[in-house]
This record gives C-alpha cells, sequence and structure tokens, in this order.
C-alpha cells in the first residue's frame, strides 16, 4: 500500500438497524460491526442478521463481534452473518486466535483490553496471530460486558507502537474526543459504538455522521505514519517488533 493510499479505518459497531447501517455507509464507514452476543444491548440474532448484512452490499467491510466463541457459535454466525473480518472480544488466547483463523479463513480482529501499560506485554504474541489488533479499554472486574462500555482509557498507553498489524482504537470514542485521541495515539483505524448512540444499542444517525467527519478531519494533517497492509502478510511471517514510546 502506498503512503498516498493510506487512510484512517473508521468502524461503527453493534450496528442493530437499516436506518443506523444506512446512516454508517453513508457517512463512508469503512467497517461496519454487528454483535452476537446476547448480554449486550447490541446483540444481533442469528435470524435478523442476514437480511441486514446483505443490506451493506460490498459498500463497507463486515465485522461479526463475538466473545468467546466455540466452534458451532462461529460456524453459525459464519453462515448468517457473511462476515469478512471476525472480531474476537473476549479471553481467546494467542492460540484460540490462531486456531479459528485457520479454521475459519477469515482475518481476525483481537480486541486487547488497556487500563496500564502492563497489559500490553501480550501484543506480540496476539500480533503473531492475529491480522489486526483492537484496543479496548480494560473493562471493571465483573462487568456485564467486555467491550462497548463507552470507558475510555490512557490512549498515551497505546502511542507509538509498532508490530506490523493495522492498530485500531476504541473505548469511550466520540465526535468530541476522536481528534484528541489520534492526535495520541496515532491509530490506523478507530471504532465507536456507545459513542454514536442515544441509548445502549439505540444508534443517533447524526451521531454517526459527526463521528465519522471527526476522525476523517483529525487526520487531514496526519501523514507520517506508515500503515501496515491488513492481510498483506499472514501472522506466521511477522517478526514481532513492538516499540514503546
Ligand atoms: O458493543 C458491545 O455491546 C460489545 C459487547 C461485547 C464486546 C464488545 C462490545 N463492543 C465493542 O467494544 C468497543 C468499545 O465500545 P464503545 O465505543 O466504548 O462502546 C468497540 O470495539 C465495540 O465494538
Amino acid at each position: 500500500m502506498g503512503s498516498d493510499d493510506r487512510r484512517l479505518e473508521v468502524k461503527i459497531c453493534g450496528i442493530k438497524t437499516a436506518e443506523a447501517l444506512d446512516a454508517a455507509l453513508a457517512a463512508g464507514a469503512d467497517l461496519v460491526g454487528f454483535v452476537h452476543f446476547p448480554k449486550s444491548p447490541r446483540h444481533l440474532s442469528l435470524a435478523e442478521a442476514p437480511a441486514l448484512v446483505a443490506r451493506v452490499g460490498g459498500r463497507a467491510k463486515v465485522v461479526a463481534l463475538l466473545v468467546d466463541p466455540d466452534d458451532p457459535l462461529l460456524e453459525q454466525v459464519v453462515a448468517a452473518f457473511s462476515p469478512d473480518i471476525l472480531q474476537l472480544h473476549g479471553h481467546e488466547t494467542p492460540e484460540r486466535v490462531a486456531a479459528i483463523r485457520a479454521r475459519f479463513g477469515l482475518p481476525v480482529m483481537k480486541a486487547l483490553p488497556v487500563g496500564r501499560r502492563e497489559d500490553l506485554a501480550v501484543l506480540p504474541a496476539y500480533a503473531g496471530v492475529a491480522d489486526r489488533i483492537l484496543f479496548d479499554a480494560k473493562p471493571d472486574p465483573g462487568a456485564l460486558l467486555p467491550g462497548g462500555n463507552g470507558r475510555p482509557f490512557d490512549w498515551r498507553l497505546v502511542a507509538g507502537l509498532d508490530v506490523g498489524r493495522p492498530l485500531m482504537l476504541s473505548g469511550g470514542l466520540n465526535a468530541d474526543n476522536v481528534s484528541q485521541a489520534l492526535a495520541e495515539a496515532r491509530m490506523d483505524g478507530v471504532d465507536v459504538s456507545s459513542g454514536v448512540e442515544d441509548a445502549p444499542g439505540v444508534k443517533s444517525p447524526e451521531k454517526i455522521r459527526a463521528f465519522v467527519a471527526a476522525a476523517r478531519r483529525a487526520v487531514a494533517g496526519f501523514s507520517d505514519k506508515p500503515l501496515p497492509a491488513a492481510g498483506a502478510d499472514g501472522p506466521e511471517n511477522l517478526s514481532s517488533k513492538v516499540r514503546a514510546s
């Protein structure tokens, strides 16, 4: 990927309705996320998924978000959501990530919870097996959801990292703070759910538009951070290098 082609990837996650999906696509989202996790207010059932996902029509990458799925559930989700990417947002080990990637033949984005610098010790192991890494705020112990809590973390903890994989930032982002987040962390992409909602699980088309526009404006002047191409080389070829700031 040449530097002129590099572009911030924006993901709108937790889409449940055609209205929200249309807003995300019209705003120019690169990835649209669908949550299959019954405890989430954004849960999309296997029965609802095919019609909504078909509406994407290739205009964005379809991401199916799961939490510690077993293989039978993955088979059902892959069949119903026809995802381009699997987002694993639970306690999946690097070995489990590699096994899922191999079995289902789909790129995997692994979410890593971040609360302090020590949480990044696992990054090289995951970067060796996942196609993308997503940083999210570490939830409180006993939290109902492992993500989607609208909670930010100290973005400086993930600034200056380079593991040869696209890095995405999430956790409490919204149209008002995404510029500051990107200025501090300079990620390859941003991911938002709660920050474009009026209530848990209720997406706001207006907030979706504002978020995508704010993210695009924020990076308009950034041109010095090389973006690794997703899937350009297999994780097995990755020589993990983690450069902490
Ligand atoms: O959105 C959810 O309900 C969810 C449930 C379980 C795991 C992850 C979930 N969402 C993801 O969490 C991050 C941060 O979300 P937020 O913007 O802070 O609400 C994002 O990647 C969502 O896709």
